[in-house]
């Protein structure tokens, strides 16, 4: 068996996504997401002038040699682009070696561990009280688990903000939009949001909050340790992780649970952080670490430190991801939750799916491979358009973490 084509499709059905569609000399294909939010092309370009020309005629079926292949084929490893671009391959390839073996890819990882997969939505506000009525919105919909995020009087633009209910899309202009942050004022107006919370919701809901890179190891333990009152899920990159170490001084002062990882690409971006059990999460997902097959192998390392997995799910992930994901999920025994940021109407008709969500846990389907496609035809009718993340800049202009 042989890889006989491989091509890159760039599509933006409301924002923008690279699917990597690889076929073979038996009919059968397997698709797989390369998005990099706001660095699209890079990874479009990586596949398209280095990668596909060496997967001709290679045997699709070898999945850990192709991996390693591009891993160390490459010499210079790491790395979101890289990585990513190992990612596409490696989904498409698990999506083939299912789809052959007429079994949906749990069922290859391991098998069923469970039901149905816990989710979490995104639930936002200008202020606390439409936060408040945001999770509101989604306790009705069904969700066990809310991540809550609110505007902070004197910050323009906060992170997580959103402008609709449902679909928040941060990436949302064709240059770099600037925002504003100010610790002080965030660590004054955070704790409020979760004690209004739980006074209108109880403590039967898990509440998540995002830091989003903002705060210094120190402040975090701050953070950490006002919120302790109301029992959060996890308090997710409360400061950044390049230093695994800055954790420590986080966790001393803290038994608020930490999740970390949604920009990390390897094993070796978390070894530290789970091996000397400075986080409870990790956030590493099928994209942005390299596919199933490096995937896998950090939730098994995780395991023995009882860390749990919590991948990334934002919607600048595709469907393709959301599906890997959410087989990955159904298997990995150390599973935790996964993040579901709903995807827009147009873009699941780009991506026909089987997944689903009930009742506030998420279903992969029973077909073979990992369930997602992509209408090559549909997605034509959308050309790539621009779109950047903001910046973040402090009162007296200074460039901060977005
Ligand atoms: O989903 C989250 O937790 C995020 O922080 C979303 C990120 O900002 C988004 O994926 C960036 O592309
Ligand atoms: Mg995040």
């Amino acid at each position: 068996m042989k890889i006989q084509s491989a091509k890159v499709i760039v599509t933006c059905p409301g924002r923008n996504f690279v699917t990597l569609k690889i076929e073979t000399d038996q009919g059968v294909y397997g698709i797989g997401d390369a998005t990099l939010n706001g660095r699209e092309l890079s990874v479009a370009s990586y596949l398209e002038d280095h990668v596909i020309p060496s997967l001709i005629g290679m045997d699709p079926r070898r999945i850990e040699d192709i991996w390693q292949y591009l891993y160390r084929g490459a010499y210079w490893r790491r790395g979101p682009v890289t990585m990513r671009a190992i990612a596409a391959v490696d989904m498409a390839l698990w999506d083939i070696k299912a789809k052959m073996a007429g079994m949906p890819l749990y069922q290859l990882l391991g098998g069923r561990s469970r039901d149905g997969v816990m989710v979490y939505g995104h639930a936002n506000g200008g202020d606390i009280a439409e936060t408040v009525e945001a999770v509101g919105f989604y306790v009705d919909m069904g969700y066990k688990a809310i991540r809550a995020q609110t505007g902070v009087p004197g910050i323009k633009d906060a992170y997580g903000v959103g402008r609709g209910k449902l679909y928040y899309e941060p990436a949302d202009a064709s240059l770099p939009s600037v925002t504003g942050w100010d610790t002080r004022k965030a660590l004054n107006h955070v704790p409020k949001l979760f004690e209004e919370l739980r006074k209108t919701f109880g403590f039967d809901y898990h509440l998540l909050h995002d830091g989003h890179h903002r705060y210094t190891p120190q402040e975090a333990a701050n953070l950490g340790k006002m919120l302790e009152p109301y029992q959060l899920f996890w308090l997710e990159d409360c400061t950044p992780a390049e230093n695994q170490e800055a954790f420590k001084l986080v966790r001393q002062h803290t038994v608020t649970p930490l999740a970390v990882g949604e920009i990390f690409n390897t094993i070796w971006d978390c070894k530290d952080l789970i091996q000397n059990q400075l986080i409870d999460y990790i956030r590493a997902t099928v994209l942005g670490a390299g596919g199933l097959t490096h995937l896998r192998r950090i939730a098994d390392f995780a395991s023995l430190y009882q860390v749990r997995t919590g991948c990334h799910g934002a919607t600048d992930l595709s469907p393709v991801t959301m599906g890997c994901a959410l087989h990955f999920d159904t298997w990995v025994p150390n599973f935790g939750i996964q993040e579901y940021m709903r995807h827009t109407a147009e873009t699941d008709a780009v991506f026909p799916h089987d997944y689903r969500f009930e009742a506030g846990l998420m279903y992969c389907g029973e077909a073979p491979g990992h369930g997602v496609d992509i209408d090559e035809a549909l997605a034509a009718r959308y050309p790539y358009k621009p779109a950047y993340l903001p910046v973040a800049r402090l009162e007296d202009g200074t460039m901060w973490n977005w």
